[in-house]
Parts: structure tokens; C-alpha cells; sequence
């Protein structure tokens, strides 16, 4: 998943860093692992901040200070390709051509192959298992083909084209020349999501924000946004007080499929996705999920709906309301624990469950609970969640999922864990409600969650997690790859150990 986030203002004198922390808050959801920052001054030079941990760890007051420049990029990290290594976190910098900074939001599914056209062809060093190392540097080979003394925005488009007839995969970027401009850039299907915005100044000069979620340029009072359409991008220039952004249809659409999972669980719910309110569509999950329920339970033999906090909550309370059941919070989170589900490993997974989600007896005893959670991947959540409620003294207990079953891979950016992991691989619905330990699991059917998403624009999602059927397809061997990288870090021999800082650029971060 991954949140990115770019802007530039329009005074040059004053320093964005401030502002990008504070983006970063509201997309910490995105990605809990790592944080960064990078900034350009008047000279040209970047400044840069970056780690494992959350923003609020990583950006110290004396840190964000030594952040100098008005234009600069930021990234959270859920890791999906290499490892949770500090020196994968992003954005990432290479000093040639011209100096250049990228935030990736997504997967590429052809890394085998370019790893060795880095090797062979490019003679380009790769230092991480990361493919947005990899991107990156494909980008910049393809910038200093064209050999100038100086860019321009031509010359930034046409390294954008290499860059999508090479990479394969889902990507939304943010990134940033030395001295010279921002830019953004999303794949030809738009799979991961990126918008660009403005904001009017009081003497009317604009500034520009680009950022994975409408809630960030919302806040930040960047009024006038839209989505990046499908392989398009723009160029924000450092002096964008006086030059406007040029946007450009780099390669055609190939389609138009934001991935569905961005509404399931992903995004805030008060952000607004190739013009999908978030939130409207959890609450269309829950009616439709409501209907399906009826289906297979007499609703008289439920007393009472319950949510899996968070995300399930506007489900649920749509469900309950469908139902005509009583709604009722019944456990309690503890919002200082975070996502569990993008925590890196499964012993923390579990342990947090328990930590972060505390039964309330009185909401359970002797009653047949219906508990709704948006979406049911390892399982780690709803077993716990069974058997707290079990303990609790609850008769019987329904599971339904807002999210028909995941048995595949999520290849483009959320890392759904090695198949075999899933809940719902190899099994069928009895065998998952007797493996969570609940009586009954009832799940959304994959067309009725299409239907509360779609609208006249986009009516088409990336659904391989549900069907094994990614829309980009899949280089071979790719997933073999993956899972033996996962491996290596996994064991951490001495012959492949990672560094512990990024080699591109001093970090500012410790004084
Ligand atoms: O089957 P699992 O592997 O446990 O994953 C599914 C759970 O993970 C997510 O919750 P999470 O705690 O990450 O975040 P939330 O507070 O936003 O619901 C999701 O909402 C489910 O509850
Ligand atoms: N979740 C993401 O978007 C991850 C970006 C990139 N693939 C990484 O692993 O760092
Ligand atoms: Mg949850």
C-alpha cells in the first residue's frame, strides 16, 4: 500500500517540511514501517530524513528543522518487496542524472527481468532487494539517454515513457529533480491511486500537492484536486509561483482499474478515489452484505451486530441497520496500538490483536452475535476475535466478511502474505468457519462488492486477489523470486545482511 505524498509552493523562500510532516500524519494508515522525507533548497541541494518507524518517530522537531527547501516529496512504507530494512525505507536518491528523489506507492511484477537489464545493459548498481530502487534507476537511465547539459519537461516525459514500457506492475510515484521541478506519475491501468491538487495563495500565486488519498489535500485546504488518470503525469516546476504544472497523457490508458481493495480496507473513509467516496462504498457493503446474510442465517437467530474495529465500522453499522438488529460496539480498541494487519510479522500480528481489541462481556453473554469485519486474510483477527467473543459467554457466533474470500496474492502493493498463509486458501466455508472456530462465516459476493464501488467512469477493478487474474499478468518466476527474497531476509545470513542506512545520501537524521 505505501503513502506518497509531494509539494511544492509557490514562495521559495519558505520551507515545506513542515507541511509534509504533517501530510504524512494523515496517511500513516498506509504504511507503518518506514517514514521519509526529502526537500530541495533554492540551490538545488536535498536535504533528507528517513527510517524505519512512524512519522511522528522518525520527523523529530531538530530533523524536520535541518529539512531545507520549499518543494519535496515524502513516503510511509508498508514494505512488499525486499524487506523492512531501514535502508529500503524512501524516498530514494540518485545523484545522476541531475540529482533525482522517488516515492513509490506500489509493486513491480517484472523485477527478474530488471534486475538484469540494470545489470547487463544499464550497468547500474542496484544496493537493495527494493523494487523502487529499481524503478528508480530505470527512470534515470532512461533521463540520461537523452545526454543534456540541462532537463527539460520534454526531456522528463520521454524518460516517463521508458519508464512505462519497461515496468510492469502497479506504481504511483512522486518524485523530484534537483533544482528543477516535481512530478507524478501513475500506471496505465491505475491501479495505485495519486492526486494532484491546488491551493491559492492571498497575492493568487498556487501551490501544488500531489498525494495517495483526497484526505490529505482536503485538510491541507488544497481545494481544487482530481485524480492522475491512467498512465498519465505531471511536472510541477520549482518555480510553480509563476509556471503552471504541465500535465501530459504520457502512454494511452490500457484500462481503468483501481484496485478494490483500496475500499475495503485500505484508504481513510473520508477519502474520495477516481471519484468513489470511500466511505459510501463501505456503507453499500453493508447493505449488500446484509442481504447476502439473509440468505443463508434466519436473522432471527441473530441479537446482536457487532464491528471489528476499525475499518469494519461503517459496514457494520449499515449491516446492523439493514437487518433491523441492534448495533453495538462490543469491543473496545485501543488506539494506541496500530494496524495490525501491516504489522511485519505474525507472532507481533497476534499478540496485537489481544492488545489492541478488548471484549466487553456484557455485549456477549448469552447472545448469538453476528460479528462483521471488512475482510477475513490470515485469520489472525477473527480467530482471536471468535474466541474472545466465545469467552465472553456468547451462544453463538456468525463471522461475515465485507470482502468475499482472499485466496491469492496481492501482487501490486499490499502484501496479502505467501498464499499457503490465507485463511481462505485450499479451504471451503465450513472449513474456514471451523478454522477461525466461529459457527457460521458468511462472505460478500466478489460481484455484489464490484456493484457498491462502481460508478459511470469506473466500473472495473484490479479483483486478482479473488481471482488470481491480475490485470498486468505476471513475469515468470516472479513469485518464486519473491518469496525466496522473503526467505533470505527471513534467515539474515551474514553473507546477505542489510545495511543499515541508505548509501545514496548522507542522512540528516541523528543530532
Ligand atoms: O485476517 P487478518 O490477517 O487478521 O487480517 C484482516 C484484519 O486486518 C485488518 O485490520 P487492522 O487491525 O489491520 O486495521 P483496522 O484497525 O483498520 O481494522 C482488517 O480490517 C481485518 O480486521
Ligand atoms: N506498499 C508499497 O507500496 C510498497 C512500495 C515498495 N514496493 C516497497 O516495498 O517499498
Ligand atoms: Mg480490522
Amino acid at each position: 500500500m505505501c503513502g506518497i505524498l509531494g509539494i511544492a509552493l509557490a514562495d521559495q523562500s519558505s520551507k515545506v517540511a513542515p507541511e509534509l510532516c504533517d501530510g504524512c500524519i494523515f496517511l500513516q494508515h498506509r504504511g507503518q514501517d518506514a517514514a521519509g522525507i526529502a526537500t530541495c533548497g533554492s540551490r538545488g541541494r536535498i536535504y533528507q530524513c528517513k527510517g524505519n518507524g512512524m512519522a511522528r518517530d522518525v520527523f523529530t522537531a531538530p530533523r524536520v528543522h535541518g529539512l531545507v527547501g520549499s518543494m519535496g516529496i515524502a513516503h510511509l512504507r508498508y514494505p512488499t518487496a525486499g524487506s523492512s530494512a531501514n535502508s529500503e525505507a524512501q524516498p530514494f536518491y540518485v545523484n545522476s542524472p541531475y540529482g533525482i528523489n522517488l516515492a513509490h506507492n506500489g509493486n513491480l511484477v517484472n523485477t527478474v527481468s530488471l534486475e538484469r537489464y540494470m545489470d547487463e545493459d544499464v550497468h547500474r548498481h542496484i544496493n537493495t532487494d527494493s523494487d523502487s530502487e529499481l524503478l528508480l534507476n530505470i527512470f534515470a537511465a532512461e533521463l540520461e539517454k537523452h545526454n543534456k547539459y540541462r532537463v527539460n519537461n520534454e526531456d522528463v516525459f520521454l524518460a516517463l515513457e521508458g519508464v512505462y514500457r519497461l515496468c510492469r506492475g502497479g506504481y504511483a510515484c512522486v518524485g523530484m529533480l534537483a533544482g528543477f521541478a516535481l512530478f507524478g506519475f501513475r500506471d496505465p491501468n491505475g491501479i495505485r491511486p495519486l492526486l494532484f491538487g491546488e491551493r491559492e495563495n492571498a497575492d493568487g500565486t498556487k501551490d501544488y500537492m500531489l498525494a495517495s488519498e483526497s484526505v490529505v489535500l482536503k485538510a491541507h485546504n488544497f481545494t481544487k484536486f482530481r485524480d492522475l488518470k491512467p498512465g498519465e503525469a505531471v511536472i510541477i516546476p520549482k518555480d510553480c509561483g509563476t509556471t503552471e504544472p504541465e500535465f501530459r497523457q504520457v502512454v494511452p490508458m490500457n484500462s481503468y482499474r483501481p484496485d478494490l481493495f483500496e475500499y475495503v480496507y485500505f484508504a481513510r473513509p473520508d477519502s474520495v478515489l477516481d471519484g468513489i467516496s470511500v466511505y459510501h462504498t463501505r456503507l453499500a457493503m453493508g447493505v449488500k452484505l446484509a442481504e447476502n446474510i439473509k440468505k443463508h442465517l434466519n436473522p432471527d437467530d441473530i441479537d446482536v451486530v457487532i464491528p471489528v474495529p476499525d475499518t469494519a465500522r461503517t459496514c457494520a453499522l449499515q449491516c446492523a441497520n439493514a437487518l433491523g438488529k441492534t448495533y453495538r460496539e462490543g469491543f473496545v480498541k485501543n488506539r494506541y496500538v496500530g494496524r495490525t494487519f501491516i504489522m511485519p510479522n505474525q507472532k507481533e500480528r497476534i499478540s496485537s490483536v489481544r492488545r489492541k481489541l478488548n471484549p466487553m462481556e456484557s455485549e456477549f453473554k448469552d447472545k448469538n452475535v453476528l460479528i462483521v469485519d471488512d475482510s477475513i486474510v490470515r485469520g489472525t483477527t477473527s480467530r482471536e476475535i471468535v474466541q474472545m467473543a466465545r469467552e465472553s459467554g456468547a451462544t453463538k457466533v456468525y463471522f461475515a466478511s465485507a470482502a468475499p474470500p482472499i485466496r491469492y496474492n496481492h501482487i501490486y502493493g499490499i502484501d496479502l502474505t505467501d498464499t499457503k498463509n490465507l485463511i481462505a486458501y485450499n479451504r471451503s466455508e465450513e472449513e474456514i468457519a471451523e478454522a477461525i472456530g466461529c459457527d457460521q462465516v458468511i462472505y460478500q459476493t466478489l460481484e455484489d462488492l464490484i456493484d457498491c464501488c462502481k460508478t459511470k467512469n469506473v466500473d472495473k477493478f484490479e479483483i486478482g486477489v479473488f481471482t488470481g487474474n491480475y490485470v498486468t499478468g505476471v513475469e515468470d518466476g516472479y513469485l518464486q523470486e519473491l518469496e525466496k527474497v522473503r526467505e533470505r531476509n527471513r534467515s539474515r545470513g551474514l553473507i546477505d545482511i542489510k545495511a543499515e542506512v541508505d548509501i545514496g545520501l548522507y542522512n540528516c537524521a541523528d543530532y
